[in-house]
């Protein structure tokens, strides 16, 4: 399985060549004497487990770290980067998972940023625009307001950035975490026209099979270390997953029912209004039940967030109501809610999941700080807190020197790991999971699955969202489909496909798989003020 990397065998120099990288943080490791060759316009894929170095590495390579030891070389040329912009002179550009665009301002504009004095704010920087889109098959519209795209658009926008800025080797960190499936599609037909016009694209992923499909060369990292090349062409998602993590390929999958009558979250024409006054949520009604999976499947910004937000006490509901149990906690505090048994896992754990500056212990008791074992009556109980947080990292395989480091030296899968054996602790009745298993390992993952299957069992009821859309329908005891605020399909978990959700999610409609459209009829035209291109 292992070959030397792919490009035509020609003389041309590397695009990067790692050399004995070695990367230490206090107490640990991240990197250690990595070497990865990238040929010029290939496509390269780097995957490895949870905390296994590749985001130190790829931020080595654009210069926000400075490696202990080794070299980097780009296109045969020894370089030392102090900074990013040391980088991007070099060619080399990265779009990071959080897209760093501001939404109020046009393409053009959030372009140029910070790069005006290429080709200045005007007509020469939209010819330039225009030209690169053109170019790279981007199908970008300088003059667009950012809010007004969608997710896939938004990227294809970040990518335009870095070329605008001279990039020829382009690194994309975990790409296809926010698309559906006919979005990885056309990204991963950008990315073959960008290799056919000879430019260089590095790539993390955690999905196997697209990595297989689109890569031309695999690294694999382990524990800090580069462990195999593998080349796709000869390589099965299987074999991956055990160079990865010596481990099977987990499968969604929910088995026996364990839905009961009892009505643990019940929405009641729940509505939200925008600050413009337009429903962000639109009068969704929505039963969810002990021992019940629900899962809601929508492109982003279609109100799931909002709703999620609403039921958590983040965002006033405008009408309806939301019952926990017994209680109308329609208008209760997050904390009330949160002691009444619910459980979170948020959308964006930087904002609202961790503490980075604090460490791992005290980010045990955030939103849990009226509850044992973090707290004894009024006092924050530090050993009790300390004491949960070593059995949460025991329990969910937290890869982290102690529980004294700060969560920002984690892994962006580890914190994951860690606040879901957060909110998966003192038995919730209800549990929010907002993209559970983002930028987890195939490893993880399975773990997690496992995790949210038991609770199920126990009589867990719980929301699931997710862009992973595998993970849904494998998930769900029942599906829904938003589209711009409102449920607008229920599909069938046991018999839609992916590319059918996927569809139903742009309001294509849900054609076949058992699915009904619900509501009124046409529900899906009725918003017409919204983002759709009318192309
Ligand atoms: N700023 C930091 N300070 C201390 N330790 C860090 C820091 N950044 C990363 N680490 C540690 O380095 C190791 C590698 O982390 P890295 O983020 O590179 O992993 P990864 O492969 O990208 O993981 P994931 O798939 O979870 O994103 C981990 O053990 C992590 O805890």
């Amino acid at each position: 399985m292992s070959s030397t990397p792919s490009g035509g065998g020609s003389n041309e120099p590397a695009a990067v060549e790692l050399r004995g990288i070695t990367k230490r943080f206090p107490g640990v490791v991240a990197n250690h004497d990595i070497d990865i060759t990238v040929a010029p316009g290939t496509v390269h894929a780097i995957v490895g487990e949870n905390g296994a170095g590749k985001s130190t590495l790829m931020k080595t390579l654009y210069g926000m770290h400075r490696p202990d030891e080794g070299t980097i070389h780009i296109r045969g040329q020894e370089v030392r980067f102090h900074s990013p912009s040391d980088a991007i002179r070099h060619g080399i550009g990265m779009v990071h998972q959080h897209f760093m665009l501001a939404d109020n301002l046009t393409v053009l504009e959030n372009v140029v940023l910070g790069a005006e004095r290429r080709h200045g704010i005007g007509r020469k920087a939209r010819a330039r625009i225009q030209e690169l889109s053109a170019q790279y098959g981007l199908g970008v519209d300088p003059d667009r307001l950012m809010e007004d795209l969608g997710v896939g658009d938004r990227q294809r926008v970040e990518i335009l950035k870095v070329l605008y800025r001279g990039a020829r080797t382009i690194i994309l960190d975990e790409p296809t975490a926010v698309l559906v499936p006919q979005e990885v599609d056309e990204l991963f037909d950008n990315l073959r026209v960008l290799k056919r016009e000879g430019l260089t694209v590095i790539f993390i992923s955690h999905k196997l099979d697209e990595v297989l499909s689109v890569a031309d060369d695999i690294t694999v990292i382990r524990r800090g270390t580069t462990v195999a090349t593998a080349d796709p062409r000869t390589t099965t998602a299987r074999q991956l997953a055990t160079l990865m993590v010596g481990g099977e390929l987990p499968v969604p999958e929910l088995r026996e029912s364990t839905v009961t009558d009892k009505v643990v979250l019940a929405l009641a024409g729940v509505t939200l209004l925008s600050a413009e006054g337009r429903p962000v949520v639109d009068d969704v009604t929505l039963d969810i039940r002990e021992g019940e999976i629900v899962g809601i499947a929508g492109v982003e910004g279609n109100g799931q967030s909002e709703l999620i937000e609403a039921i958590m006490g983040m965002r006033r509901a405008s009408s309806g109501t939301i019952t926990l149990e017994e209680h109308d906690i329609t208008h209760w505090s997050t904390l009330r809610i949160r002691e009444a048994g619910v459980g979170y896992i948020p959308e964006d754990r930087h904002r609202h999941g961790v503490l980075l500056d604090s460490p791992l212990w005290e980010n045990r008791v955030l939103g849990h700080q009226t509850r044992a074992p973090s707290v004894n009556g009024p006092w924050i109980n530090r050993p009790g807190a300390r004491a949960d947080s070593e059995r949460i990292v025991a329990e969910y395989d937290v890869r982290t020197p102690n529980i004294d480091v700060v969560a920002d030296a984690l892994s962006g899968g580890n914190q994951q790991k860690f606040i879901i054996g957060r909110e998966m602790s003192g038995n919730p009745r209800f549990l929010v999971a907002a993209h559970p298993t983002r930028g987890v390992d195939v490893g993880a993952q399975s773990a997690i699955w496992e995790q949210l299957r038991e609770a199920r069992a126990a009589g867990l009821a719980v929301l699931l969202i997710s862009a992973d859309l595998d993970e849904l329908i494998g998930m769900s005891d029942t599906l829904h489909v938003i589209l711009r605020g409102r449920l607008v399909a229920e599909a069938d978990p046991t018999s839609v496909t992916p590319e059918q959700l996927g569809s139903a999610m742009t309001g294509a409609g849900l054609d076949g798989a058992g699915a009904h459209t619900e509501g009124d009829s046409g529900a899906e035209g009725t918003h017409s003020n919204e983002s759709e291109d009318g192309a």
